[in-house]
């Protein structure tokens, strides 16, 4: 049996985001995210997500021509016609996630939605939901954490909404009650690196008093120098389950991780398989946060578990902004995961639920967690409707000719966090 694709149709689109601040800036005013539809001769068709920065957009259009006439079947097929759809690319630029001292791979981060869109045929061809494919879901639900950030009230640009400031201990305290009274997380993670390193300890310490027995991590996006993380990390003991990407590179987060009490998790220095390897020998990190999107899809997604398994580091999974078929994708991922070891990131509480272009519904929130979907595929259904608004706010949005992370470069020039 071959399945073979007649057609890919790319689709950016942009969605609302609110004011919330990272080392590097704050959210724009909208997040850019990129739509994949892949369709086979026999009339399926099949999902994918990924950035939506301008130079990732345009290997992806590469690569989408490229794939015409490949079995949805052959992956390995479809990786090798991506990385030479690539091999003429001299762009630059794209989605490396401001301050990450070491990039992901550029085939891998193209080669994910079409990895994801090709795994969705395959279950909708057989009629078996994505999880199975990926060896059987070890979980029918999937647990995720409270995101919480420092945030302003309001920014120009941005739209009014109701979680407002959130800029020191009370205002962190009060956003992390109402998004656990609203999705019932049972664990809190703080994107910290925007204020001086005691005032963030001074916000944990407060999270630890309102909710004593949540799990508690904290992520500067590696900004602190090597003191300082090992200061931060002793004053934290007993605090946090994980310490995430306290500084930059593999060398640092060694000399932290001898001084800390606590595991050192990280998205911005083991981002590509080569960097396991150097990782493990300098005993520099204790969990990986994996990712679909930069780590190639689901498959060598779980080729990152097993890699993790072999040398016993721990698994959590990393988020950006995105849309109802990214957490589809991750939910089927974690569920066919035996050895994820921790709640995973998701940035869903700060979208609009009207804000997606899948049909509302099929992936809900209860007490923290979401279900596995059964039905064949991903499980979820594209809103045509939705996803040509969304691609019109995305014309209309007038941030799409950016060659960064497409979602969170500074607004305001004067806004860089120092290193602390
Ligand atoms: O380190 C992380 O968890 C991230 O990079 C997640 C996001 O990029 C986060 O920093 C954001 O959305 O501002």
């Amino acid at each position: 049996m071959s399945e073979l694709v007649s057609a890919v149709r790319v689709t950016p689109v942009a969605f609302r985001d609110l004011p919330l601040l990272n080392s590097v800036g704050v959210h724009e005013p909208f997040a850019l995210r990129t739509v994949v539809e892949v369709v086979t001769e026999g009339g399926h068709h099949g999902l994918g997500e990924t950035y939506g920065d301008e130079p990732h957009l345009r290997r992806i259009e590469r690569a989408a021509s490229a794939l015409i006439g490949t079995d949805v079947f052959d992956l390995h097929g479809m990786q090798r016609r991506v990385i030479a759809s690539l091999a003429e690319d001299t762009s630059t630029g794209g989605h490396g996630m401001a301050g990450m001292v070491t990039t992901s791979s550029t085939s891998d981060r193209v080669l994910s939605p079409f990895e994801v869109a090709a795994l969705d045929l395959q279950g909708k061809i057989t009629g078996r939901p994505v999880s199975d494919l990926l060896g059987g879901a070890v979980r029918d639900e999937v647990s995720f954490t409270g995101y919480l950030f420092y945030k302003w009230a309001s920014h120009p640009g941005h739209d009014e909404d109701e979680w407002g400031a959130a800029l020191d201990p009370d205002g962190l305290v009060r956003q992390a009650t109402k998004m656990i009274s609203e999705y019932g997380f049972s664990s809190i993670k703080l994107k910290g690196g925007v204020f001086p390193p005691d005032q963030e300890v001074a916000a944990i310490r407060a999270l630890r008093q309102a909710f004593p027995d949540t799990p508690l991590r904290l992520d500067p996006n590696a900004v602190w120098t090597v003191p300082t993380s090992i200061k931060v990390g002793q004053e934290l003991e007993g605090v946090l389950e994980y310490l995430e990407d306290p500084t930059a590179g593999i060398p640092g987060m060694g000399e932290v991780a001898r001084e800390v009490p606590m595991p050192l998790a990280t998205n911005m220095c083991v981002v590509a398989f080569d960097h396991l390897k150097p990782a493990v020998q300098q005993e520099a990190v204790g969990v990986v946060l994996s990712d679909h999107h930069f780590w190639g899809g689901l498959r060598r997604s779980q080729s990152l578990a097993a890699v993790c398994d072999t040398f016993g580091l721990g698994l959590s999974m990393h988020s950006n902004s995105h849309l109802g078929i990214s957490l589809a994708a991750m939910v089927h991922l974690a569920a066919a995961t035996p050895n994820l070891d921790y709640t995973c990131d998701t940035h869903w509480p700060w979208k609009r639920p009207e804000d997606d272009v899948i049909v509302p519904g099929e992936l809900a929130f209860a007490n923290g967690a979401v279900k596995v979907p059964t039905k064949p595929g991903l499980g979820i259904e594209l809103d045509r409707d939705a996803l040509a608004r969304m691609h019109q706010q995305y014309l209309d949005s007038g941030i799409r000719n950016r060659d960064d992370t497409g979602y969170m470069r500074s607004i305001d020039p004067a806004w860089k966090a120092p290193l602390w």
